[in-house]
Formats: structure tokens, sequence, C-alpha cells
């Protein structure tokens, strides 16, 4: 029998778990490492085994900076920055606007150039030239899932295209594929003849997705992947994100200021606040018990459900709920 992910999240539930009051863990329902969890085929892992003491993902100490115009200093936009995912985790890294979770992530994909500090993916450093393998392993979706498709290519071209200079694939075998894909995301495969201007914002960002997963990424880093999708949107992918972990063991790295989405969904948290990690904990024990100011301040920012909007953080920091 599938196993399928126990968390169902709907919108309501999504506003619900922004409520920092009665602390409890938005996903105790879910058993992260129920023995008859399904084993990825590939890796091997177990949907969100939280024991594997072999990171995925790790990076340490991770220095990213920048020129500035005025001043020879450059710009720290990450300061040492330390962060692991676990095979079959879903690890979350929350900051408001500007601390530098773009530039991380986007150094992660090999996007960035890193400065110094490690970024090794199954054990294996990544420099910053990475190889076409070194690629296939981490994918990115972005936010915007209008901009990052072409208007002028069908979906089914969308994914053929990325399928063709990634495997052996070909003919009919790029057809089935871009199926199966379309069957991962919950669409149906009547929409590979569509093209992005005639699909919603929801479908365009499955479609987004689908083209990650195509090449059999073993890390997904999602940047603020459901950010500009409305909030029944948000739910339906945010439940396509647990599913694919479960069912298919893909590791996730999820970027969002939304703490009412990194409850929900992530398995750990990290806090990053001027482009320094200040905090990186289980999800659960993060949102029951804070650590550092810059995350009691943060929580603190969430609005409540039945009580007054809390002063929360300082002029210029913001958070979206
Ligand atoms: N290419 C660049 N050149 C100069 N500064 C940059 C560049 N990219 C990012 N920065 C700066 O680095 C800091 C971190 O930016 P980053 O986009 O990583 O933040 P973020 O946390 O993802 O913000 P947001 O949530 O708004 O996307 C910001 O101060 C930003 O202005």
């Amino acid at each position: 029998m599938p196993i399928r992910a126990e968390v169902r999240v709907s919108p309501g539930r999504l506003r619900a778990a922004a409520d920092p009051g009665p602390v409890e863990d938005a996903r105790k329902d879910r058993p992260l490492s129920a023995p008859g969890r399904k084993t990825h085929p590939r890796c091997g892992a177990r949907g969100g085994d939280l024991m594997s003491t072999d990171p995925l993902l790790r990076c340490s100490d991770v220095v990213v900076t920048f020129k500035q115009k005025h001043s020879k200093e450059p710009f720290y936009a990450v300061k040492n920055a330390s962060l692991d995912v676990g095979a079959g985790q879903i690890v979350g890294l929350v900051g408001e606007s500007g601390s530098g979770k773009s530039t991380l992530a986007r150094a992660v994909v090999g996007l960035q150039r890193v400065d110094s500090g490690v970024i090794a993916f199954d054990a294996h450093q990544l420099g910053n030239r990475r190889t076409r393998e070194d690629r296939q392993g981490i994918q990115m979706v972005f936010q915007d899932p209008y901009g990052s498709l072409d208007p002028r290519m069908s979906i089914r071209a969308t994914l053929a295209e990325v399928i063709r200079r990634h495997t052996d694939l070909r003919g009919k075998g790029i057809d089935k594929r871009c199926l199966e894909l379309m069957d991962m995301v919950r669409l149906p495969g009547s929409l590979l003849r569509s093209r992005p201007a005639g699909m919603s914002g929801g479908q365009r960002q499955r479609v987004a997705i689908a083209r990650a997963l195509s090449i059999n990424p073993r890390l997904l880093v999602a940047d603020e992947a459901v950010a500009a999708l409305d909030v029944s949107v948000q739910a339906g992918i945010v439940n396509l994100l647990s599913d694919l972990r479960d069912e298919a063991g893909l590791s996730i790295l999820f970027i969002s200021h939304d703490l009412s989405i990194i409850r929900t969904l992530c398995d750990r948290v990290s806090v990053i606040y001027r482009g320094e990690i200040v905090e990186e904990r289980p999800c659960a024990d993060l949102f029951a018990n804070p650590h550092s100011d810059y995350t009691k301040a943060l929580l603190s920012a969430i609005p409540r459900l039945n009580g007054p909007r809390s002063e929360g953080l300082g002029q210029g920091q913001s958070l979206r709920m």
C-alpha cells in the first residue's frame, strides 16, 4: 500500500499554524521515522529520518561577500553559515527580508560564488565551478512561477528540453517521463499541450517543480516557492512537497519568511539574521522554546488569530504572514 503524507494542510491550517500561542507540534501526527516508512529506491533513505548522521547537504562556515559601491569593505551577505539537510529531511531556512536566505540558497545550488567555507553534497565537496553531475543532484525552484517558465514553450517542450539535456531518453521515452512527472506533481497529462499563459499560478509552480524533478535530484532547494501564491494554492504546494519527501525520498531546503508554512512543513529549521545562522533546531522545539533573542522577536511578530497583533520586529524588519 503506498505510504502517503499524513499531514494534509488546508489553508485554514496554514493560518492556524501561524499562531504561536498554544504551543504544540503542528506536525505531531506525522511519523517522522516510522519503521514502515517507504524507503527511497536510489538513496535508501527513509522519508524524514531524523536519525541520519551523514547529511545529504552540509554547509560549514559558508561566507559570501559582495563588493560595495561606496566602501572598500566587502558586504557580508552570508557570514560563517552552517546548515545540514539530512536525506529525506525538509529543513526550513527562515529570516526577514535581506537576511541572506536567497544568497545561501544560490550558493548551495552553485549559482553564487562562495568566498570561503565548505558546501558538501553526499559527502563530496562542491566547488564554485560545478560539474554536470554536481548540478544534477541539487535543483532549485524559484518564487516566481510566471517568470521561471518560457511563455513560448508548451509544458511538454519545457520538460522535454531538460530531460533530453540530462538523460538518454528520447522520443516515446520522453513522452512517458513527461506523463510520470505530471503525475508526480498531480497535474493532468492533458496540460502537457498547454503553455504557461493558460495555467494558474499553482499549476505553473507545479510545472516548475516537475521540471526540477525531471533529472531526479536528491535535494530540492525551494526559494520562496509558495510566496507568490494565494493561501489555498500554497496549501496544495506544501502538501505536494510533503508527499514528494514521503514518496520519493526527496530532501528539501525550504526557504521562506512565512513561519506558518515553515512550522507546518519542516522537520528542522535554521534561523538566519544578517547573514548568520542564529539558531538551528527541530522545528517543534524552536517554536516551543526559541533560544536566540532574534528568534523570539521573530515568533512574537506572528499575528495571533484570537489576540492583539504583537508589536513584532523593529522598523524595517518584516515577515510575511
Ligand atoms: N548580487 C548582489 N550584489 C550586492 N548585494 C547583494 C547581491 N545579492 C544580494 N545582495 C545583498 O545581500 C543581502 C542578502 O540578500 P538575499 O537576497 O540573500 O536576502 P533574502 O533573505 O533572500 O531576502 P528576501 O527575503 O527579500 O528575498 C541583501 O542585503 C542584498 O541586498
